[in-house]
Parts: C-alpha cells; structure tokens; sequence
C-alpha cells in the first residue's frame, strides 16, 4: 500500500522582529491579497507596503512576545494530528506549509516528494473559504503540481472548506458554551464573533464565497450551543483605504455597548489557532473600545488550538476525505476576475537579493511620477487614465 501524507496549509508569520518586513513583502507580493491591474505594479508596491507597515506591525509583535506563535500552534496541531490517527489506526505524515513565511508551502512539497508520499490529503487551516486564503495556497500548489513531472504522479485531494463540519461545529460550541458559563449573567451575555474581513469587492466582484460560509458557519454554531443567548458577526483587521465587509468590529462594540449590553463573550471565529489577530488586536484593542464604550465584561473565548474535540475533527476531516472522490485544485472556486499567479521570489533576510533594490527604485520612481502629476497635472499615468 502507498504512503499518505497531510499537507496542513496556513498563512504563517514572522518568527522574530526582523522576519516582519519580508514577511509582509511576501504577503502583499501575492496577487490575491493585493489585486492590481498589471504584474508589473505588485512588487514595488509590496516593497513600499511592507515598508511602511513594517514599524506598526513590529510594535504589535512585540506586544505578544516579539514573533507569531502560529508557527508553533500549527507544528502542535500537526503533531497531535498524527497521534490521533495513529491511535485510529492510520499511520500518515502529516506535513504544514505556510503561505509567506517559513516553513513555506513549497518546502512541505519538497519534504512530500523526498518522502516518496504517494496521496496527500490538502487541509487548509481556515474553516471558511476565501481566494484571499484557501484560495491563493491552492493556486501556488496547482503551479507547483503542473511544473514539476515527479509531482505530478503524486494523487491529491482537497478539502476547499469545512465551516460546516459537525466536530468543528461542536469544539466551537463547548469552547463558547465554557465562556459563557464564566459571565456573571449567562443568559444575557452576547456572542461576538469576530471574524478576518477582506475587501468587499472580493465577496461582490470576484465571487468570494467568505461571506456566505462565515454567516452559514456563525448560525450553524449557534444552533449546535444551544442556548438563548444573542449573536452579532462583526469583521476585523481592515487594511488599506477599500471597503471591507462590515459591520466593522469596532464599530458593533460600539453598537452594542450603546444598546446596553453589559457582557460581550469573543468568539475568534476565522482562526483556529492563536495568534496576533487574537492575542494583541482581539485581548488589547478591541478590549480597549469595549471598556471605553461601557461594556462590563469582555470575555474572550480561546482558539481551539489542540482541543482534543479540534483534533479529533480534523482526523475525521482526513479520514472522510480519503475516502470521498477527489477535488483538484481547480474544482475549487475561481475568482471570476483573470488574476495570473507568477512566481514570486520569497524575500528572506540575509539573502542576497537584488529584487529588493529594484523593487524599492522602481516604487521610489513610481511615488515621485505620482506627486510629480498631482502637482503639475500632466504625465504618463494620466494619459494612460490611472490619475485624473
Ligand atoms: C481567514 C483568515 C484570514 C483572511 C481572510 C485574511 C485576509 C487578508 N489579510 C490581509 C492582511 C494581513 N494579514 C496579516 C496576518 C494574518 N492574517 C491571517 C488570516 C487571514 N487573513 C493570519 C492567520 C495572519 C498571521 C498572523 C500572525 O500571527 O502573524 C497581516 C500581518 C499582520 C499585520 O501587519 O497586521 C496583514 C497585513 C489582507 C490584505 C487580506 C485580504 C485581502
Ligand atoms: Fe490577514
């Protein structure tokens, strides 16, 4: 019999301080965080993001220890993984690869081939679809698949989503339910769930199923607890001058604080494991806005992490999809817009690397031509129709 392997997919984050710049480079170097009309833009313009951002986020990293723990969080749920399907009876290996920093998806897929796997079975970490996640792994695996013939004679599946998985939705249940229990007035606390937002052009424009699976997800976890307790879902960690899905998390705190609720219970609903989303944006500046608009109690429930129920769900996720017909990497949901993915050339510090002075050169030259066409009201970009 052939060997299986699991390849667990995520985002990844910095490890320390100084991988937060070429981390972010990486994340706004993806076209599927950042569309822009032409291929040309998207490296300078991720040099010039991950630039300015880098100070902020840093002052946010080291507010929760100096580095991500998702790194950690995910070898731990890998490794209970492979415990519990041992004790099941299944001897796999189970592989993570990270989307923008390490260890990165394409060094997974070289442990894979050196390991002569024959099956793998693809388990993104995000319950809920989104091209901006999910999405743009797959797409970086398909292009690995095509391109390289030893891959190609390895069988895969995918698992496109799992908001609606029944032991995810019971971990998401007892975790909550413990929460609330916790409050002073149980009945009458709030569930809050407070998803990752994306753009809103990507749920309207390109065909995003986010917002239907979060909402799906939100209202199936709700029916699993049981209980007469109220529930708002509210999006987080806004980037950039678009519009994201709303309501705002902030501004729903706000809301209901206003409405006279004294009791929020915080569910963290688009990430199943620790990390800066949760520990510093969640536990610091959204306890910050509640406590300011008057709510008495801002109750935060955990990640599941490696909640035995979470992992108990996961292995009968691997085991349901071994045994299911299989999904490539295309049956999965496109955007309807034509984004290329192109390779990306990962920045790592100490790398001797020349993209990094040209992409800063050419987002310098780029800045000047902006200001030097605002000021003058003349010049290429509005010509070509991208100012004025
Ligand atoms: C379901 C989860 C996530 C979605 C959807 C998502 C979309 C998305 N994210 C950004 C920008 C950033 N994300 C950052 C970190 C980050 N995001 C997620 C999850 C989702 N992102 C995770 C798990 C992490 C890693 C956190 C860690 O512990 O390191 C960051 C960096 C942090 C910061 O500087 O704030 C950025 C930036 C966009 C633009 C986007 C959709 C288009
Ligand atoms: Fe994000």
């Amino acid at each position: 019999m052939g060997r299986t392997g699991v390849l667990l997919l995520n985002l990844g984050g910095p490890d320390k301080l100084e991988d937060v710049r070429p981390f972010l480079y990486n994340l706004f170097a993806d076209p599927e965080i950042i569309r822009l009309p032409s291929p040309l833009l998207q490296a300078p313009l991720a040099w010039l993001i991950s630039t300015l951002r880098a100070g902020k986020s840093q002052e946010n990293y080291k507010k929760i220890g100096g580095g991500s723990p998702l790194r950690r969080i995910t070898e731990e749920q890998a490794q209970a993984m492979r415990d519990r399907l041992k004790e099941m009876g299944h001897d796999v290996s189970i592989y993570v690869g990270m989307r923008y920093w390490h260890p990165f998806t394409e060094e997974a897929v070289a442990e894979i081939k050196r390991d002569k796997i024959d099956k793998v079975i693809i388990l993104p970490l995000y319950p809920q679809f989104s091209i901006s996640t999910s999405g743009s792994s797959f797409r970086l695996l398909e292009q690995l698949w095509n391109s390289d013939p030893d891959l190609k004679q390895v069988e895969y599946t995918v698992i496109p989503s799992w908001y609606d998985f029944p032991g995810y939705l019971q971990t998401m249940a007892q975790l909550i339910g413990k929460r609330i229990d916790s409050t002073e007035d149980p009945d009458n606390a709030h569930v809050f769930f407070s998803a990752h937002g994306v753009p809103v052009s990507y749920v309207e424009e390109a065909g995003d199923p986010y917002r239907d699976e979060m909402e799906a997800c939100t209202s199936a976890i709700m029916k699993t607890l049981n209980r007469p307790n109220n529930y708002t879902l509210a999006y987080q960690s806004r980037v950039g001058p678009v519009e994201w899905l709303q309501p705002y998390t902030d501004e729903a705190i706000e809301d209901l604080a206003e409405k006279g609720v004294a009791e929020l219970v915080v569910v963290p609903v688009s990430f199943v494991s620790e990390h800066i989303e949760t520990l510093e944006e969640i536990d610091m500046e959204y306890r910050e806005v509640a406590e300011e608009a008057g709510i008495k109690n801002f109750a935060r429930v955990p990640a599941p992490d490696t909640d035995p129920t979470f992992i108990q769900a996961l292995s009968d996720l691997v085991l349901q999809a071994m045994d299911s017909p299989k999904i490539a990497f295309g049956d999965t949901i496109r955007p309807a817009e034509n984004t290329k993915l192109y390779p990306q050339e990962k920045w790592e510090w100490g790398m001797t690397n020349s993209a990094e002075i040209w992409n800063g050169r050419l987002a310098m030259v780029g800045l000047l031509a902006i200001i030097y066409e605002m000021l003058t009201g003349h010049g290429l970009l509005h010509a070509i129709g991208l100012l004025g």
